[in-house]
Order: structure tokens, then C-alpha cells, then sequence
């Protein structure tokens, strides 16, 4: 403060007396209390002002690497996808592998998971209760619905130790080696899902079927009543895909396509039997003498029948045994 007159340097000391005043009180108190003496701690003279604060060392020159807090990246990866027009490659970069966990692009990504998730597990489940027909008339109305379907069974696959659609690929392969010209072996893939069967084998007549075509190797349509002749089929193959509530129709189309010595390869889940012994026994009114039943790998089933008998003229008479499965529920992750 600068001191212009006598007037004001009395002002000026005065208040400075004061100030002192204030101070000295504020320290009796401190030391005063509850009678004690009491060791004046630092920060209470610092308070007061008879000590200095010390200054805190600079801080070292930043890099880029401190500037970015969780905040921040809270703040600057909202909106943007790209990296923002002023910010150098590496920052980015590091923005990037920061954000990776608990940023708001994450979470985001976390929730469309989930519905997806959600989406498939219904779809799953709309399957297993309704009949083939209902099935296909709602695909071909909501293409996008059997994509989400689609999507979300291949999604679940990848979770699998084993897949059983793998496990009837190496087991047909030595047949379908044989396979020439002269003698073609003929194989049905019945609820095919992307024909990963017909592409493991491409020189091999394998016709796949399901309700929508995802790719140009599968024949959309009710598996229930193909396209096939009578007869023409060495392979009838059902992996994961006896699905709707209707499944005795599926086993008989298997019966009309299939070869008399013809054979038909069934992968099921575990869980969706009551009885597996039941099961594959019933299959003998269906014309198949089971051959098979293999429960070695966790989760799955795995059967084996040969076409001993024509049952097309027979089925309308005979009573045939109703043929019932579990609905194969996917948790939720
Ligand atoms: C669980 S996925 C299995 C796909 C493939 N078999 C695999 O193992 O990767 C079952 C498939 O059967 C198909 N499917 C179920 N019922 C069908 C029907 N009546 N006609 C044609 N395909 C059907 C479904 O659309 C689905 O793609």
C-alpha cells in the first residue's frame, strides 16, 4: 500500500495493529485451550500467517499422458468417433486404450449387447413353442428378426468347447470323401443355419434348408416338406434344428427323402430330453433303427438311425408315437 499522507499511515497502522491484534488472539486460543500448552501445529501458523506456506515444487513439465483423466474422456469421447481435429494420433490412441472399460461409448455398447441378447433368447424361445408354419410366416414377414435369431445362435456357438455341427462334419467326412461322380453321395442338411456343412464341402451335393436364406448355399422353406424326391438322400442331417412343436413332421420328410439304408445323424441338447432311451426307440414307428446314441460329449446328444422302412403310405394309418423335446432355454450372460 502506498502511503500518500500522515492521515493515512495512522489509518495504515492501526490496521496493522489490528490485524496483529486478531492474530495474537487466534493464537492464545490455540494454545489456551482446555489449559493445555499446546504445540502450535504448522498449518495454524501458516493460518495466522507468521510462517510461510512452502512453496509446493513446480511441476514437471506434463506429457500428453496426465491430461487424460476419466473425466475428460468422459467428456471428449461422448459424441466423437474419429479422433477430434486438434488432437495428435498418439493422444488419441491413448484416449482410446483408456476408454476401453467404463466409458459412456462402452457402456452403450454393453446395453445394445444385452438387448440383443434379450431379443435372441425370445426369438429362441417363440421357436420351440410354435409350430414350423407359424415360424416361417413370421421370419417372412420379420427378415430382420430371423438375422437377430441368427446372429445371436452364432454368437452363442463361439461360447461352446465343442460344437456339435463340427462333431458331424469329422464324422461324415470319411463318407463323404468317397463321394464321385459315379457315385454321389446325396446329403440333406435340415435347418442348415448358414450351411457351414455345404461349404466344408463343396464338391459334395448337399442341400441345405431353412426357413430364410442367410447366404446363396441354403434353400429357404419349411423343412417339413422339401422340395427333394423321394428317395434321393443318402445323409439326413439334423444338427440343433428340430425346433418347432411340430417335429414328428420333420422326421417323417426325413423318412420320405432318406434312402431305404439311408442315414439320418441327430444332435440334440441333453436338456431337452426326458428320456433319450424313449426317444430314440420311438423313432423305430418312423421307419429308423437307431444305431447310435452317443453321449460322451458334455451338453449334447448325438444319434445315429438307418432308414429300414418307407413309412409314406403306412404314416396316415398307423398311429405314430408323438414326438415331444424340451425347449432348449440359453441363459442369460
Ligand atoms: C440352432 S440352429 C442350428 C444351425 C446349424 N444346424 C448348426 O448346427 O450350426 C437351428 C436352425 O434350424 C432352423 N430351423 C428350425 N426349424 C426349421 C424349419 N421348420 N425349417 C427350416 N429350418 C428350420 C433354424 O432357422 C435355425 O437356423
Amino acid at each position: 500500500m502506498k502511503v500518500k499522507n500522515k492521515k493515512n499511515v495512522a489509518k495504515a497502522i492501526s490496521a496493522i495493529g489490528k490485524t496483529h491484534k486478531i492474530k495474537r488472539n487466534k493464537i492464545k486460543r490455540l494454545t489456551e485451550k482446555k489449559g493445555k500448552k499446546k504445540k502450535i501445529s504448522k498449518k495454524a501458523l501458516i493460518e495466522v500467517g507468521l510462517k510461510n506456506e512452502k512453496q509446493k515444487p513446480k511441476a514437471k513439465v506434463q506429457t500428453t499422458q496426465p491430461i487424460i483423466n476419466d473425466n475428460l474422456i468422459k467428456l471428449t469421447n461422448i459424441s466423437y468417433k474419429g479422433a477430434p481435429e486438434n488432437t495428435t494420433p498418439s493422444l488419441y490412441k491413448q484416449q482410446k486404450k483408456v476408454d476401453g472399460d467404463k466409458t459412456p461409448t462402452s457402456f452403450i455398447q454393453r446395453m445394445k449387447d444385452k438387448l440383443k441378447g434379450a431379443r435372441f433368447r425370445y426369438l429362441n424361445e417363440q421357436f420351440y413353442s410354435s409350430s414350423s408354419q407359424e415360424a416361417l410366416l413370421y421370419f417372412k414377414k420379420e427378415p430382420s428378426a430371423f438375422k437377430a435369431y441368427h446372429n445371436g445362435y452364432m454368437q452363442q456357438v463361439t461360447q461352446w468347447p465343442v460344437k456339435p455341427l463340427d462333431v458331424i462334419i469329422r464324422q461324415i467326412k470319411p463318407i463323404l470323401k468317397k463321394s464321385n461322380v459315379n457315385l454321389p453321395v446325396v446329403v440333406a442338411d435340415f435347418g442348415c443355419g448358414d450351411a457351414k456343412l455345404a461349404r466344408a464341402f463343396p464338391k459334395v451335393k448337399i442341400h441345405s434348408f431353412d426357413l430364410v436364406a442367410v447366404n446363396q448355399y441354403v434353400t429357404a422353406g419349411d423343412m417339413a416338406h422339401t422340395s427333394l424326391a423321394n428317395g434321393s438322400v443318402d445323409i439326413a442331417v439334423f444338427c440343433l434344428s428340430l425346433m418347432g412343436t411340430n417335429l414328428q413332421s420333420f422326421i417323417k420328410e426325413a423318412n420320405r427323402v432318406l434312402k431305404t439304408g439311408g442315414l439320418m445323424k441327430i444332435a440334440e441338447v441333453e436338456s431337452r430330453f426326458d428320456n433319450i432311451s424313449t426317444f430314440a426307440d420311438s423313432l423305430a414307428k418312423y421307419g429308423f433303427e437307431k444305431i447310435k446314441v452317443d453321449q460322451t460329449i458334455e451338453m449334447f446328444v448325438f444319434m445315429d438311425f438307418k432308414k429300414t422302412q418307407d413309412i409314406s403310405k403306412t404314416a396316415l394309418k398307423k398311429k405314430l408315437p408323438i414326438l415331444e423335446l424340451k425347449p432348449c432355454i440359453y441363459k442369460k450372460r
